[in-house]
């Protein structure tokens, strides 16, 4: 059998993909006690995992270094890599939103609008299609300060339980999409490794759809 490298997203989708993996019955104890350690090894089942920053997955898996990628579909719709998309995880469930302060709404100013983001291209390309001319200001993080002390009028931004918005007096004024974790393929790949990589796929999903039944039988 041929190894499949899987690039998985470190930081808030990483103990859900995890978890997946685990409910697949692969041998993740590696990953799951991980001190510093970046690569671990599933011998069982061939496969090796990495844990990188979300851009870097969508890189390594266009690059063909990892066959396989989970990554956000945020990150996924702000970068241009070239690779097959073919499941949504049904994790890290979120939204992109328009958000700004109270009685300000950056759809209702006139003349020169700022708008703050991590994500620049998203927040360019959703205001064009609206036919509004803004000026778009790439932000690395803690957005919703920026329309607070003035750098912006609005923001574009991630929001899942609307928590971080509320503690800091913000309000929605647009929701854009849903998001949620995306596994990518690269796209030799899935050419040349197809049946481990469909193996894994139907893995998955079988693991997600019964997430899903579970929750709504509830
Ligand atoms: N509040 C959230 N709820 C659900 N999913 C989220 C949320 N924030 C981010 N995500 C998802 O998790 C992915 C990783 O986010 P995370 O905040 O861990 O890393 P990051 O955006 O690179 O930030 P950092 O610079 O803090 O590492 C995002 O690309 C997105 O798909
Ligand atoms: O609606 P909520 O449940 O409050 O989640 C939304 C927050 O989560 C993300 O930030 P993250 O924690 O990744 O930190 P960041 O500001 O460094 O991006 C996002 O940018 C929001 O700030």
């Amino acid at each position: 059998m041929t190894m499949l490298s899987i690039a998985l997203t470190k930081g808030r989708l990483e103990k859900q993909s995890v978890a997946m993996f685990e409910q697949c019955g692969y041998g993740v104890e590696e990953l799951k006690n991980k001190g510093r350690q970046l690569v671990f090894l599933d011998t069982e089942k061939e496969q090796r995992y990495f844990l990188v920053k979300a851009a870097d997955c969508v890189t390594y898996v266009e690059h063909g270094v990892a066959d396989v990628g989970f990554v956000g579909k945020d990150t996924l719709m702000e970068s241009e890599g070239r690779y097959y998309e073919l499941m949504d995880l049904g994790i890290g469930k979120c939204g992109f939103i328009v958000a700004g302060l109270p009685g300000q709404s950056p759809f209702a100013k006139l003349g020169h609008v700022k708008i703050g983001s991590k994500y620049p291209n998203v927040a360019r390309e959703y205001f064009k299609k609206r036919n509004m001319d803004v000026e778009v200001i790439k932000i690395e993080g803690s957005v919703e300060l920026a329309p607070i002390l003035g750098l912006c009028d609005g923001i574009v931004d991630i929001m899942e339980t609307g928590t971080t918005l509320k503690e800091n007096g913000l309000i929605v004024y647009e929701r854009i999409c849903d998001i949620s974790a995306r596994v990518i393929v690269n796209r030799a790949s899935f050419k040349l490794k197809r049946p481990e990589i469909m193996r894994l796929l139907n893995d998955l999903q079988k693991v997600r759809d019964a997430h899903a039944e579970t929750n709504g039988s509830r």
